[in-house]
């Protein structure tokens, strides 16, 4: 005769909605409906069909069915956003998503740089929000296809410590999708060293338009050092321990992504707004606060502007 249960039925996985159907967007919507995850993923257009996911440049594409909505057809409120577009669009695509959050809706940021995080938090305090940091790699080679291109690592945490931090669970909701993903209590130091190595690699490759790689030559590598000197003295003054690390990682990324153009590259030979603001832009905001002066970086973004690189 069956015991009648005493225990409580684990909640299901409440799975994920994914705003940006770009790169990073589409591989870890692609990742997660891979392994049975529930996944929404969210575009500016409806779209029916499938997407295509290589895990990497030659290897065969595998058919998703995943179709993209848009916001306004979503049926239930969101309970998990992952939010993947570039930081310039992230505060106004949190204004559009906020009415369909739900209550206790978790909200995941994935953006390069910083300031845009901020920005969010200050604006929605009432709002459960956590910061990505990832070093995976991925491109759109053709409409709904999307390639893996580096197998890299996540990292997700809380910027500022809260009482209610529910990172584990939703770093072990991520990790369903077979990417690397743990926890990181420090996310904010994880975001600052980034912040430094972009700082001191994107501008400069769309400046030469050249390879990550080729800032380690010449006139270019000086540039790409007073680059990182300098945000090293301002981190000294920000009293953040990891600033000396920063020339010597700003280098090692180079060496470790040589043959990559920089997403700012990439970006400038589309003609698309670059994520600059929330890098150098970032950078300076935070010198001018304590009184620092950072002529390299001003001088990158004035160069930079002056080719109509914003
Ligand atoms: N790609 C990569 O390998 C890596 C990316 N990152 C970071 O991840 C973030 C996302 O990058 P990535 O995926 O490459 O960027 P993409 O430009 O490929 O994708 C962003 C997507 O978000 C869409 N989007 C923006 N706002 C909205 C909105 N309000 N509603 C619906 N869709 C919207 C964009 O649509 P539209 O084009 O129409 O504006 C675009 O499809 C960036 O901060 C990037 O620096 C970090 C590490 C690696
Ligand atoms: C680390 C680096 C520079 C790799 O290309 C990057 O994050 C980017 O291109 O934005």
């Amino acid at each position: 005769m069956p015991m009648p249960s005493t225990g409580t039925a684990p909640c299901p996985d409440p799975g994920w909605t994914v705003l940006g159907a770009g790169a990073m967007g589409s591989l870890w919507a692609a990742r997660l409906a891979q392994q049975g995850v529930g996944v929404h993923l969210l575009a500016r257009q409806e779209r029916q069909g499938s997407l295509r996911l290589r895990e990497s440049a030659d290897s065969a594409a595998i058919e998703l069915p995943l179709a993209q909505h848009r916001l306004e057809s979503l049926a239930h409120p969101i309970e998990r956003l992952l939010l993947c577009c570039k930081a310039p669009d992230a505060l106004p695509a949190i204004e559009q998503a906020l009415p369909h959050l739900s209550n206790n809706a978790r909200v995941v940021l994935c953006q390069n740089g910083l300031g845009s995080q901020q920005q969010i938090i200050k604006r929605f305090p009432q709002l459960d929000i956590y910061c990505l940091s990832t070093t995976e790699g991925a491109y759109l080679p053709a409409p709904h296809e999307v390639v893996h291109a580096g197998h890299g690592q996540s990292w997700l945490g809380k910027l500022h410590a809260s009482d209610s931090d529910h990172s584990p669970e939703l770093v072990s909701s991520l990790g369903q999708s077979g990417l690397r993903i743990q926890h990181d209590p420090q996310i904010g130091d994880r975001l600052w060293m980034k912040l430094a190595i972009n700082a001191s690699i994107n501008g400069l490759t769309a400046l030469y338009q050249c390879r990550n790689g080729d800032l380690l030559e010449g006139e270019k590598r000086g540039r790409l050092e007073a680059l990182s000197d300098e945000t090293r003295s301002l981190y000294r003054q920000l009293g953040m321990g990891f600033a000396e690390q920063i020339p010597r990682q700003v280098r090692q990324v180079c060496r470790d992504t040589a043959a990559n153009y920089s997403s700012t590259y990439q970006d400038s030979q589309c003609g698309r707004a670059t994520e600059l603001p929330f890098i150098n832009g970032f950078i300076l905001q935070q010198a001018q606060a304590i009184g620092l002066t950072m002529p390299e970086h001003k001088r990158l973004l004035e160069e930079l502007e002056r080719r109509g690189i914003h």
